[in-house]
């Protein structure tokens, strides 16, 4: 795997994550640098994974290749703003996750003329099963990107986007789209209660069934449509639950979900 040295400002669940998953991935703890002003958090990650730690921001990027950005978008501003000295200095490639954080923006607060990418990732990345969209400024080098691309996979799988505006259906489809599985999991087993069985009961066969339909749509070359027709026997009663999803516009329910998430990640991008 490549040297680079990465410096990760901010060390919460997203960060922390990706770190785990490089370190299993074989990733030198050398080369992984990270700050936080939670103390606590850096030196578990440090006892953890042999990672280093820096007593400050500016520290953490002088030797680094990639500074990662895994703060909330809400302190987004003045940590880049208060970095800008340090990361014209080193000039490293940025990777921001933030949501709603536009290149421009980064741009703008870091000084300018760095390479810049914005990934959307989602907190699969937690099991290392990740899903990240990317995109790169004109500055990022196909290197860089192979390199941004190493990272992210250590954590799942990642997808180059060819527009920024991308990042928001990225956001609205994988960023957000875990929510949308949780919401049919807790759909699911309050029905299954509400048909008699023991909570722990309809829990365990609800997330099972979950697991086993993703695995099967993730695993095998069939695609998920095939999948549904598979289990629906003509006359039998996946027929009936799956004609009343239907009939409530499940399909119509879903396209608008989406479009609202959409629309929330752009109007986010316009408030930085
Ligand atoms: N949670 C989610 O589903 C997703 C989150 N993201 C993005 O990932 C980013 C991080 O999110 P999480 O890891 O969930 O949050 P988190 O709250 O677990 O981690 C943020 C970390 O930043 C640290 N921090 C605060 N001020 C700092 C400063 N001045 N300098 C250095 N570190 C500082 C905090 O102490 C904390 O450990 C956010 O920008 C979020 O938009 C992206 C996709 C999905
Ligand atoms: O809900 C949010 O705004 C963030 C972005 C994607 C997932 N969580």
């Amino acid at each position: 795997m490549t040297t680079a040295t990465l410096a990760f400002i901010g060390a919460g669940n997203m960060a922390g994550s990706i770190i785990g998953g490089l370190i299993s991935n074989g990733y030198d703890p050398e080369r992984i640098i990270a700050s936080d002003p939670g103390l606590e958090t850096l030196q578990l990650l440090k006892a953890r994974f042999g990672i280093k730690i820096a007593e400050n921001n500016s520290d953490a990027v002088r030797e680094a290749d990639v500074v990662i950005l895994a703060v909330k978008p809400q302190v987004m501003k003045p940590v880049v703003t208060e970095l800008a000295p340090a990361l014209q200095d080193a000039m490293p490639m940025l990777v921001s996750i933030a949501a709603g954080i536009t290149i421009d923006s980064l741009n703008d607060w870091s000084g300018g003329n760095l390479p810049i990418i914005r990934c959307m990732p989602n907190t699969p990345a937690l099991v290392g099963c990740g899903a990240s969209g990317l995109y790169a400024n004109p500055q990022v080098s196909e290197a860089q990107k192979t390199l941004a691309e190493t990272v992210m996979n250590a954590v799942g799988i990642s997808q180059w986007l060819d527009s920024e505006s991308a990042i928001d259906a990225v956001t609205a489809l994988s960023g957000s789209g875990p929510a949308y599985f949780f919401l049919l999991m807790e759909s699911m087993i309050n029905a299954g209660k509400q048909l008699g069985l023991p909570p722990e009961t309809a829990t365990a066969l609800t997330l099972q069934t979950a697991l086993g339909a993703a695995r099967m749509a993730t695993e095998g070359d069939v695609e998920a449509a095939e999948l549904r027709r598979r289990v629906t026997s003509p006359g039998g009663t996946t027929e009936q639950a799956i004609n009343t999803f239907e009939q409530g516009e499940f399909r119509t329910l879903v396209q608008s979900a989406l479009d609202a998430a959409e629309r929330r990640s752009r109007e986010l991008a316009k408030q930085d």
